[in-house]
């Protein structure tokens, strides 16, 4: 029998790494090795070739530094990654050049897909808006996902040489319309009940177009998780995005 992938999950605790530690424990070519949550030693890491993120945005940065220093594998899901953010982790794995690190705003693959379609349809809309909607135990607003989804609008939006769209708003009670995330307003909704949601809303000359992906578990991230983690193993540097391993 051959050894399968060794595995450590950070956050093995919280409400995702319950299921990355059962959705690891079910795949037959990975092996777990480590279990962490918040005040464990990150050194029981060193015998995995690839750990799971899956703790706060205050966390992350800090295990971060261990892996990459260890030369250990990661596959983030956790969010709350800015540019810079990215800069220093783009400088601590230049420092080794087969070390690959995968981070992914969504493992679902209708997320994936929805930004996606996001992206194709920004340059035909002037007028876009986004609305996420999760569970109330979510600590980060706007969701790492709606971000994600901004950017890429606006992204699109600039290279067709296009503005964002007219908004006659001149009296607002503050938040009304949303936070502005490179141009495009995004909505957060916080209830119990939900999972993880997103609508993306274009509208043009007497039409709207609406994208919307439902999470009604967290099982649906599984499956771009494991993926993560076979893939990592053989794209060194960074690669921020499922979409980029799925050949989108
Ligand atoms: N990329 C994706 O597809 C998804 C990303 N997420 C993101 O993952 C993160 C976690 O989400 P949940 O599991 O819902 O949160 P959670 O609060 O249920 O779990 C986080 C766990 O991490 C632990 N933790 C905190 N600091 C730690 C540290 N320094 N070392 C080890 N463990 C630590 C906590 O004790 C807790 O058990 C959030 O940033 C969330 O937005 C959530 C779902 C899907
Ligand atoms: O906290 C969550 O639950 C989720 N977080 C990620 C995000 O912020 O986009 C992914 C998904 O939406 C679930």
């Amino acid at each position: 029998m051959t050894a399968g992938i060794r595995v450590g999950v950070l956050g093995a605790r919280g409400r995702m790494g319950q299921e990355v530690v059962n959705a690891v424990n079910g795949a037959d070519d990975m092996d777990l090795v480590a279990e962490l949550d918040a005040g464990d030693d990150l050194s029981a890491l060193k015998q995995a070739q690839v750990v799971v993120d899956f703790t706060h945005p205050d966390a992350v940065m800090d295990n971060l530094e261990f892996l990459t220093a260890n030369g250990i594998h990661a596959v983030v899901g956790t969010t709350g990654f800015s540019g810079e953010r990215l800069e220093k982790l783009r400088s601590w794995l230049a420092a080794d050049p087969s070390l690959g690190v995968l981070i992914a705003p969504n493992f679902a693959l209708g997320a994936v897909l929805a930004m996606r379609f996001a992206q194709q349809a920004a340059r035909f809309y002037n007028s876009a808006e986004v609305i996420e909607l999760h569970h109330n135990r979510k600590a980060d607003a706007p969701s790492g996902t709606a971000a994600h989804t901004a950017r890429l609008i606006g992204e699109a939006r600039a290279e067709a040489g296009l503005s964002p769209g007219e908004d006659a708003t001149t009296s607002e009670v503050d938040g009304a319309r949303g936070a502005l995330v490179d141009d495009v307003r995004v909505h957060s909704v916080r209830l119990p009940g939900l999972v993880a949601h997103e609508e993306i809303l274009f509208g043009g000359e007497g039409e709207t177009l609406t994208i919307r992906h439902d999470s009604l578990h967290r099982t649906s991230f599984m499956p771009g998780v494991l993926l993560g983690v076979r893939s990592v193993l053989t794209r060194p540097g960074l690669t921020v995005g499922l979409e980029n391993i799925l050949d989108l």
